[in-house]
C-alpha cells in the first residue's frame, strides 16, 4: 500500500524510547488508547504499547473528516466510539512517560481535537495478554455534539464515501484498509462486524468504481 506523507501537522514519527522506565518510576505515566489511525500511525514517542480492547464501546465510521481523509467539499469518514453495553473495541494502548506525556498530549490535541473534533475520555483497557490486569487509558472520542459528526449510515453508503474521499493524510480507503489489516493481526477473537461490512461493500464496489489499475493507484 502506498505510504502517504504524514499530515503536515504531525511531528516526525519517533521510535519508542530505548530504555522504557518501569511504570513505578514515573507517576506521570499515561496510557493512550488508539482504535483508528492511532493503531498504525501514532506519530508520538511512547515507552510501551499493548494490543487489547475496551468494553462498553463499539467502533463506528460515524465521524466526518475534512482534513486528514477528506475535504470541506467531500468529507471522509473516520471512526469514533459509540457507547454500547455489549460492545468491545480492539486497538492499541501506548504508554507515555516523563516528557513524552506533554509532547504526546500537545500533538494529539492538534491532530485529534483541533483538526478532528475529538474529545478525551477515560476508558478501561484490557491488554490481550493480561486481561485480568486492566489499565486506565485516555481515548479520543468524537461525540454527536461535535460539528464534524455524521452519525449512522448504511455500510454501503459509508463505503461509497470512503472510496470517493482523500485528505492531507491520504486516501480514506487507506484508513479503512489499514484498520482492517490491524484487526486481522489481532486474531479471530477480535471481531468488528461494522468494519467488516464496510470492507465487504468496498470490495464489491471497487471494480465498478474504477478500473483495477486505477483502484490500485488509490492506496
Ligand atoms: N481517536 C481514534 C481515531 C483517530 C483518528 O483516526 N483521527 C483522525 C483525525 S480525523 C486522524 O488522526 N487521522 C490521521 C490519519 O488519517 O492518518 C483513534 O484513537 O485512533
Amino acid at each position: 500500500m502506498k505510504q502517504e506523507p504524514a499530515a503536515q501537522n504531525s511531528p516526525p514519527a519517533s521510535p519508542p524510547s530505548s530504555q522504557p522506565l518501569s511504570e513505578g518510576d514515573d507517576p506521570q505515566a499515561l496510557w493512550i488508547f488508539g482504535y483508528g489511525s492511532l493503531v498504525w500511525r501514532p506519530d508520538f514517542a511512547y515507552s510501551d504499547s499493548r494490543v487489547g480492547f475496551v468494553r462498553g464501546y463499539s467502533r463506528r465510521f460515524w465521524q466526518g473528516d475534512t482534513f486528514h481523509r477528506g475535504s470541506d467539499k467531500m468529507p471522509g469518514r473516520v471512526v469514533t466510539l459509540l457507547e454500547d453495553r455489549e460492545g468491545c473495541t480492539w486497538g492499541v494502548a501506548y504508554q507515555v512517560q516523563g516528557e513524552q506525556v506533554s509532547e504526546a498530549l500537545k500533538y494529539l490535541n492538534v491532530r485529534e481535537a483541533v483538526l478532528g473534533g475529538y474529545d478525551t475520555k477515560e476508558v478501561t483497557f484490557y491488554p490481550q495478554d493480561t486481561p485480568d490486569q486492566p489499565l486506565k487509558a485516555l481515548a479520543y472520542v468524537a461525540t454527536p455534539q461535535n460539528p464534524g459528526y455524521l452519525g449512522p449510515a448504511p455500510e454501503e453508503a459509508i463505503a461509497t464515501q470512503i472510496l470517493a474521499c482523500r485528505g492531507f493524510s491520504g486516501h480514506n480507503l487507506e484508513y479503512l484498509l489499514r484498520l482492517a489489516d490491524f484487526m486481522q493481526l489481532c486474531g479471530p477473537q477480535a471481531q468488528d462486524e461494522h468494519l467488516a461490512a464496510i470492507v465487504d461493500a468496498v470490495g464489491t464496489m471497487l471494480p465498478c468504481f474504477c478500473p483495477t489499475e486505477q483502484a490500485l493507484a488509490l492506496v
